[in-house]
């Protein structure tokens, strides 16, 4: 079973309370104990889900609301390992999945299992998923081995460094672009000066945040800003017109997952800190 979130008009969105505003744009609960939660948002038809297995493997097949006979009949998926060590087999093949390594799996192979190595420490499976039209090999990514670029500044509490990890010039893909993004101890602020992308819709999901750590994550039209109160382990979709950037209480880190027309990461439209309301 997967929860449906459809598209909103920005201009409707204008009219949302906070509880309307986190019906369709936050996923509050991804990671559930031997469960499969799965979201499908009209954005650019996008799967978000969670997978945290328990005892024996999980699987990830075909759902009636996609109408396939399994997940990655028409679909690619991108993923990251966000708890204890775990793995991922795709067609018999094992991929030992450590914290905050990546996987990606192409259109077309068929038996996706995800298990943790140790139930009393679980993997947590974090998947964005969009539509593809050809078959890219699957190819697995350890976090110490990717080399990160710094961004930001201390003075500006945005000091961090970001990984792309399934990008142009990385781990091939039909849509999806998808990477790490983590912020140094003292640091709060992420992707800001702000930007949109209408080319393309973008999910984050924070991560490592204290339990009474608060997120206050901010999206709509640059003249039009909301927020959005967020926990950790939370995601949220941000609509092609949206920005989508934030402060915490604390520094914390979070998966950036992208889908659409291109995957040219600087194509974005930068927002002007004047048009900001
Ligand atoms: O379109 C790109 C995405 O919003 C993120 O990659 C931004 C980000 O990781 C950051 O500013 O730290
Ligand atoms: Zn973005």
């Amino acid at each position: 079973m997967m929860e449906l979130r459809y598209s909103t008009h920005p201009e409707y969105a204008k009219t949302f309370t906070t509880e309307e505003l986190r019906n369709h744009y936050l996923v509050e609960e991804l990671f559930v104990s031997g469960e499969v939660k799965l979201v499908y948002s009209m954005e650019d038809r996008t799967i978000i889900g969670g997978i945290q297995p328990a005892g024996s493997a999980v699987a990830l097949e075909g759902y009636d609301e996609i109408k396939a006979d399994y997940f990655l009949e028409r679909r690619e998926v991108g993923i990251f390992n966000i708890g204890g060590n775990g793995t991922i087999t795709v067609d018999g093949e094992s991929y030992e999945m450590a914290n905050k390594d990546c996987l990606y799996i192409g259109k077309g192979k068929q038996e996706l299992l995800f298990a943790s190595n140790d139930e009393t420490n679980p993997a947590k499976f974090y998947l964005f998923s969009a539509p593809a039209h050809t078959s890219y090999p699957t190819k697995h990514a350890s976090f110490r081995d990717i080399p990160g670029n710094a961004m930001g500044a201390k003075e500006s509490a945005n000091e961090r460094v970001i990984r792309r990890i399934i990008h142009l010039e990385g781990i091939q893909s039909c849509q999806i672009a998808m990477g790490i993004t983590i912020l140094e101890s003292g640091s709060v602020w992420n992707s800001m000066p702000t930007h949109t992308h209408n080319r393309r819709m973008e999910a984050y999901l924070y991560i490592d945040l204290d339990e009474d750590a608060r997120m206050f994550h901010l999206m709509g039209e640059p003249n039009e800003t909301r927020h959005l109160v967020m926990k950790n382990e939370q995601a949220v979709i941000s609509p092609p017109w949206s920005i989508h950037c934030g402060s915490a209480t604390s520094n914390y880190a979070f998966i950036w997952a992208m889908a659409g027309e291109n995957k040219t990461y600087t194509d974005m439209d930068q927002v002007s800190m004047d048009e900001l309301r």
